[in-house]
This record gives C-alpha cells, sequence and structure tokens, in this order.
C-alpha cells in the first residue's frame, strides 16, 4: 500500500516537472525554434510510431455535401459498436419511433479485426476556433472518424478493408432503410437552427404494380424498363452513360400517375423527392437541392407545366386565371401573400434544363427523375427530349383490362355478369381508374359487389350521356359559327358586288 503511495507521489511529481518544462518552453523559446522542434519530434515520433492514421471527415468538399463514405463507415460501426464500445450514444429510430439506435459516442475508439489483422476507429470533432455561446449545433464543428492500424498492414487497409467497410455499410443501410419522402423546404428555412434543405417523412404509400390499374402490356413494359435499370450499371459505364433515367407520366386526372410513381418508388426501394418548384426562389438554389439528394432515389416534379411558366400558352392562361381571381384576393391576405411568393420563383426553363443535365453530370449514380403533367402539348421540347426524359409514359382513361385490375382489388371479384357491359360501355367512354375506383370501393362492409358494379355502370351511363350532350352543343355552336361566317360572306358579297368565291379567295375584310 505504501509502495503504492510513492509510485503516485512520484507520477505526481513527473507530470509537475514535465509541466513546468513545458511552460519554459514556450515562454523562452523564440517562435521558428519552436517550429523546428515541432517538425523533428514529427520526424522522430514517425520512426518510433508505427502506425498510421486516415481520418474521414463528414462534409467533403465546403461543407456542401454529407461524405458518402462517412454515413457507410458510420452505419458499419454501429453495427458492430453496440456490443463493442463502452460508451455509447442513443438516437430515438426516425422510422421506428419505439427503438433506439445505439452507436459509438465522441472520442469513443472501437477495435476491428480484418484478416486477422487488428484496427481502431474512434469518433472524434473539433471545436470551432472561436467560441461562443449558442443553443444549436455549431457550423463549424467538424466531426470526423479515424482509423489506425500498423503501417505493415497499409497495403491490406487501403485496398481491401475500407472497401470491405464501405460495401458492409451500405449494404446494412439499405437493409434497414426505410423508405423516405422528401420535399424542399423555402430557402428562408436553410440557415437557421433547421438547417435543411429537404424535410422527410416515412413513405407508406400502399400503391404497388399490381394494384396499377392499366394495360397489362405496358405495366410489364414498363417494370422491365426499371428493372433493367436497377441492374444496369456496369452496362451504363460500359457504354459511356450516366445511370440515371428520366420518366415523363402524362395523362388527364385521376389517371394514376402518382399512384405509377409511388408503385415505382416501392419496387426500386427508392427515396422519393418531391421537388416543389414554387418554393424555390432561383436556379442556384435548385442546383443546391440536387446536390443534397441521395443515390437510390427518385425526384420528382409533379404538375410541371402549372410550376414554371415554360410557354406562352401558359403565361396567357394563368393572366386570364389572375385577373379572375384579383377581385378575392383582394380581401384575402394569406391567399395574396401567396400569390406574391409564387411570383416571386425566378426558376426559369434554362435552370431547369441546366438542373436536370446537373443530376445527369453532377451527382452520382443511380437516380431518377419524374415529371407529371395533364398538359403534354404544353411543354417545351426541349424539356421532354429523349436523355433528358428517356421514357414517355401516357396514363389514360380506365379500359376494360384496368377494370379488371380494380375489381379484383377492391372487390375480390375477377367476372360477373355484368362485366361484358361495363366493357361495352368503357368502349364508348372516358372515365378515369380514379372515378372507377371510388365507384368499386363499398360503401358499407357488407355491401354486395353487384350494387358496386351498378353503380359504376350509373357513372358509365352518366358520363356518356354527359358526352353526348357536349358533343351536340359543340356540333351546334359549330353550326352557329359556321352559319355566321356564311352570313359575313354574303353580306360582303352584296356590298362589293363580288362573287362568293372571289371574296373567299381575297378574304373577309
Ligand atoms: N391507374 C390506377 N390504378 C389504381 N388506382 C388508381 C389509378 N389511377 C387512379 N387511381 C386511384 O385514384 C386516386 C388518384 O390517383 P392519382 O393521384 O394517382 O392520379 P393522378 O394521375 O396523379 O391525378 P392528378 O393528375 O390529378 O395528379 C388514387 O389514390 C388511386 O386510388
Ligand atoms: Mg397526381
Amino acid at each position: 500500500m505504501r509502495e503504492m503511495g510513492e509510485l503516485w507521489s512520484q507520477l505526481g511529481s513527473l507530470m509537475a516537472t514535465i509541466m513546468f518544462v513545458y511552460a519554459m518552453y514556450e515562454q523562452f523559446f523564440p517562435h521558428h525554434l519552436r517550429v523546428y522542434a515541432r517538425k523533428y519530434t514529427q520526424k522522430f515520433t514517425r520512426l518510433v510510431y508505427p502506425y498510421i492514421q486516415i481520418s474521414f471527415p463528414e462534409f467533403s468538399g465546403e461543407r456542401l455535401k454529407r461524405s458518402e463514405a462517412y454515413t457507410a463507415i458510420r452505419t458499419y460501426l454501429s453495427a458492430n459498436s453496440s456490443e463493442r464500445a463502452q460508451r455509447l450514444k442513443a438516437e430515438v429510430d426516425q422510422g421506428r419511433q419505439d427503438s433506439v439506435v445505439l452507436s459509438m459516442d465522441d472520442n469513443e475508439e472501437i477495435t476491428d479485426e480484418f484478416h486477422g489483422v487488428k484496427l481502431w476507429w474512434s469518433a472524434n470533432y473539433t471545436l470551432p476556433r472561436t467560441q461562443s455561446f449558442s443553443f444549436y449545433p455549431s457550423s463549424e464543428e467538424k466531426r470526423f472518424l479515424t482509423l489506425t492500424f500498423h503501417r505493415r498492414h497499409r497495403h491490406l487497409i487501403t485496398t481491401s478493408y475500407i472497401q470491405h467497410v464501405l460495401n458492409k455499410g451500405r449494404a446494412i443501410a439499405v437493409d434497414n432503410r426505410k423508405l423516405k419522402l422528401y420535399t424542399n423546404n423555402p430557402s428562408n428555412d436553410w440557415y437557421g437552427w433547421k438547417r435543411t434543405k429537404w424535410s422527410h417523412v416515412n413513405f407508406e404509400h400502399p400503391s404497388r404494380f399490381e394494384t396499377l390499374a392499366m394495360d397489362p402490356k405496358k405495366k410489364e413494359d414498363i417494370v422491365k424498363d426499371l428493372e433493367r435499370f436497377k441492374t444496369g450499371e456496369k452496362y451504363y459505364a460500359k457504354v459511356g452513360k450516366a445511370w440515371k433515367r428520366g420518366y415523363l407520366l402524362y395523362g388527364p386526372p385521376g389517371t394514376g400517375k402518382s399512384s405509377m410513381i409511388a408503385a415505382m418508388a416501392n419496387y426500386m426501394n427508392y427515396d422519393v423527392y418531391d421537388l416543389e418548384l414554387t418554393a424555390v426562389k432561383e436556379n442556384t438554389e435548385l442546383r443546391k437541392l440536387l446536390i443534397e439528394t441521395s443515390s437510390k432515389s427518385i425526384i420528382v416534379i409533379e404538375d410541371i407545366d402549372c410550376s414554371l411558366d415554360l410557354t406562352g400558352q401558359r403565361k396567357k392562361k394563368k393572366k386570364e386565371k389572375d385577373e379572375d381571381d384579383e377581385e378575392k384576393q383582394k380581401n384575402n391576405p394569406v391567399k395574396k401573400a401567396e400569390e406574391e411568393e409564387k411570383k416571386e420563383s425566378k426558376v426559369t426553363l434554362s435552370g431547369l434544363l441546366n438542373f436536370i443535365d446537373g443530376i445527369w453530370s453532377a451527382c452520382g449514380g443511380e437516380r431518377i427523375i419524374i415529371f407529371t403533367t395533364n398538359f403534354v402539348e404544353k411543354l417545351d421540347p426541349a424539356l421532354i427530349r429523349r436523355g433528358r426524359m428517356d421514357k414517355h409514359i401516357e396514363m389514360s382513361y380506365c379500359g376494360y383490362e384496368a377494370f379488371k385490375v380494380l375489381a379484383k382489388n377492391y372487390l375480390e371479384v375477377e367476372s360477373h355478369s355484368l362485366f361484358p357491359t361495363i366493357e361495352k360501355l368503357m368502349g364508348e367512354t372516358n372515365i378515369s381508374p380514379a372515378d372507377v375506383a371510388e365507384n368499386l370501393m363499398p360503401k358499407s362492409a357488407d355491401e354486395d359487389p353487384e350494387i358496386c358494379l351498378k353503380s359504376l355502370i350509373k357513372s358509365l351511363e352518366d358520363a356518356k350521356k354527359k358526352a353526348e350532350e357536349k358533343a351536340e352543343k359543340k356540333a351546334k355552336e359549330d353550326m352557329e359559327e359556321n352559319e355566321k361566317k356564311e352570313l359575313a360572306k354574303d353580306e360582303k358579297v352584296e356590298d362589293t358586288g363580288k362573287s362568293g368565291e372571289e371574296v373567299e379567295e381575297n378574304g373577309i375584310h
């Protein structure tokens, strides 16, 4: 016991001596001598200290983008650290609020082994040079992971082990993956305490290709296309094409464009970035948003024709609408502010084109971009040319085959005596799958499928009647218009004394 006490006191005096020597050194040694001393100390340390350290910073490239390597390694370490680390950090799993994820705490170290070689990982951070009190994490706080190993294993570690960790980390992330739906925040929120460009929630849309009502051949074609894309990394590299694919979904409202996107995301197991263009103020913001998207994702711009003034046509229509709405908005300050915000948006067609081309060149692979529109003819050809939007998919009104899918899903009915009537009516009139689905949904638990089918027949008959009335009205209007033209022509003939043909040739003035 006395020996222990002596040892402690000796250690204490040794520490005091070291501190004294260091203080003298700092005080009396000129700066340039200290630089020399540090240099040679480092050389000496390198000679006697046989370990190599590699650090993996959290952010790369001026804090623009979270390093993928850092994320993958953290995932790998989290999977290993819960058993090996002594100090752990617990965070609530964003996907399942009832479970926590354990990872190694800051400045904690764990060991790993690879082909019999022992190595050490530690999680570190550096504080900002000037410290000031803040409730929120400092933007200058830099986190990094450090790998330490003996220099004799340099080759094995740099060529195999790091790749092994990255692959494992990515695989674990895919296994644990919960699909997310991201929406972009207005740029005012980008720099506050939230500091995120995208907000996310779990993506739990039930739409799948099996539940999607459309022509089976078309569906099969799309699934094959996606499959080719998913497994095509090597092919894309071989032909020198970026591993991205653009889809344009177009068709009338309620034909399943949004459902198709959800089905694609579920099939591919990709996150969805729902980009709301009206919340983006300018082209540079678009680029920043793009940089923050991750691979294995679908970037969606819905109703592209409504998000931007893409053509003169659209502008005119909006102007007319604005005039209509002006009066209403005068008395509604909230709407007015919203409208003003929309007007502030300065994203241009060329900005959008650069954004898409950026996806193709500026960020990593495995990304899909989807545009949807109700009016394909309104879009600028530059926006939807092949190479940008590689595949154009028309989502059309409900055909008989699509109806059968819905009947099976909603009513569990594969054939029925009313089916031929429905088939005939569907050939004669247009109805959206959304309307069919609405009719087929039983209104009470014990509702007979026949009642639903009859309700659908009624809707089809109504739609047919409406379409006929509309066609009749249109024919009548056309006839009246022609009559007016004829009348105007006759009046001109009487005034000028020329024949009808002559007036026609020269035009009516
Ligand atoms: N092809 C379809 N297959 C299955 N269900 C569909 C289909 N189309 C529409 N529906 C049903 O109708 C609802 C609306 O469809 P969805 O939102 O996908 O249409 P949309 O084409 O995106 O319409 P909009 O152009 O108005 O955005 C869906 O929730 C779904 O229940
Ligand atoms: Mg939609």
